[in-house]
């Protein structure tokens, strides 16, 4: 099993390229599914979670075509689809999920496996099955697969007005996908306002999709009787940028993040300049320089859904936070269990007590290098900039969890100065 093995203390210099977003490409890989036409995503990210969709897929019946060297992907959904998600694919990716609006609306049933608990939580899919039911499919769950179909006599989904009981990222583009192929006029109510849905409503568009109100909390879908073949570029990933942006902060140093989107990481940014580093920003990418973590301020932050703090970036700016001076509180509201990395940090010398849903961090610790496990894809990552910042050997175990959402981490940070390597 491969670990990171890092030897902390260097500061980072130079420039990185951000890749596409995972959590855009993923439901955008799964849009596939809704023609039969040709559709070509551009900047998808070499990740494992990547090959997971993409083997999803291939088991039914979608042809994939890999574009040169740079993530170029060229897909084709035509008849006949076996609209079946298995379990040992599911199990391994949450997103797999994804596929259940989309071959529902194509193909009229899917058996897609539940996904289960992970990590971080439960998270359970109620509002996903829901919203497929407002639109009058008839779903059963047995034997941990979710059977659904519409009813007898019925080739579509009908368009109906679907409240969520929360901010669902997931469920609101499932619903999304579904609406697109509906009969009629679809309208999602608390919908969520991620950079990832509205990428994903842009390539609907293009494929011939009517949709208003991405980016709100709204958002209407007249529903089409056939999409149509599209190309498109996979938004920048926001949670590998801010990720780079918190290893530069703990370490010190300057690099140029190339195609970083800063309108997609307000919050985040905020946090960073309040802190004391310097961030720029301009239409190619994201400037940061740092004097190191030690010469910052520590920050409280709370997640919450778009534009607010992203959970996805919560334990990076905790790891920040371990090495800067001062106290914070660390406030998790989407997801109960997203502390894993707590432990992992303690181990490396981070002084944290957690209290229910907050963590409150003492601040200004030297960390030490230390044997360090990887228990989810972003805790991976607070483990990464620890080990940047501690003193001596840091090896981080279990990093198929990185591997899962970051497009060659280790690579990007060598080439920036860090002394970072994969070994087995
Ligand atoms: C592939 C992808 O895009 N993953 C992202 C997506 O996950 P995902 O879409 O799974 O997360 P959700 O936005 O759905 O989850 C938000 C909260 O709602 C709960 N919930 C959700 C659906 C449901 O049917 N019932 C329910 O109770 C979840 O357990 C969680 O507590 O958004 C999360 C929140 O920004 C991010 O951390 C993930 O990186
Ligand atoms: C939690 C995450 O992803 P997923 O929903 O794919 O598990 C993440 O990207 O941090």
């Amino acid at each position: 099993m491969d670990k990171l093995r890092i030897r902390g203390g260097q500061r980072l210099h130079g420039e990185v390229t951000i890749s596409g977003a995972k959590n855009a490409a993923l439901p955008e890989l799964c849009a596939v599914l809704l023609t039969e036409e040709v559709v070509t995503l551009r900047n998808v990210p070499r990740l494992r979670d990547v090959a997971t969709m993409r083997a999803l897929l291939q088991g039914m019946g979608v042809r994939v075509d890999t574009l040169g060297q740079r993530g170029g992907l060229q897909l084709q959904a035509a008849h006949p689809l076996q609209p079946l998600a298995p379990y040992e694919l599911v199990r391994t990716m949450r997103a797999s999920i994804l596929v259940l609006g989309p071959l529902l609306a194509r193909c009229g049933h899917a058996r897609v496996s539940l996904p289960g608990g992970c990590a971080i939580g439960a998270r359970p899919v109620d509002q996903h099955i829901r919203g497929l039911q407002a639109m009058g499919a008839e779903i059963t769950v047995e034997h941990g697969y979710i059977e659904a179909r519409l009813p007898p006599g019925r080739s579509r989904l009908r368009g109906a007005r679907i409240t969520t009981d929360m901010v669902t990222v997931t469920g609101t583009e499932n619903l999304l996908m579904a609406a697109a192929l509906a009969d009629g006029e679809t309208v999602l109510e608390n919908a969520a306002q991620e950079p990832e849905v509205v990428d994903l409503a842009e390539l609907l568009i293009a494929m011939g999709a009517r949709i208003e109100g991405h980016g709100t909390s709204r958002i209407h879908v007249q529903g089409v009787h056939a999409l149509h073949g599209a190309e498109h570029h996979v938004v920048a990933d926001r949670i590998e940028a801010g990720t780079f942006l918190c290893a530069v902060a703990a370490t010190g140093g300057q690099v140029r993040l190339h195609a970083a989107r800063a309108d997609h990481l307000d919050a985040v940014i905020d946090k960073l300049l309040a802190a004391g580093a310097q961030v720029q920003a301009d239409a190619g990418g994201i400037e940061v320089r740092s004097p190191g973590g030690a010469a910052l301020q520590a920050q409280s932050f709370r997640t919450t859904e778009y534009p607010g703090f992203p959970t996805d970036m919560q334990a990076q700016l905790m790891a920040l936070n371990c090495v800067a001076q001062g106290p914070s509180a660390v406030t998790e509201t989407i997801f109960e269990n997203r502390f894993m990395h707590v432990q992992e940090l303690v181990r490396l010398g981070a002084r944290i007590r957690i209290d229910g849903r907050t963590a409150f961090v003492e601040g200004g610790q030297r960390l030490s290098g230390a044997a360090v496990m990887a228990t989810d894809l972003r805790a991976s990552a607070s483990l990464v900039i620890a080990g940047l910042v501690a003193d001596g050997e840091t090896v981080v175990d279990r990093i198929y969890h990185l591997d899962r959402g970051y497009d060659q981490m280790e690579i990007k940070l060598r080439a920036l100065g860090a002394d970072i390597e994969r070994v087995a």
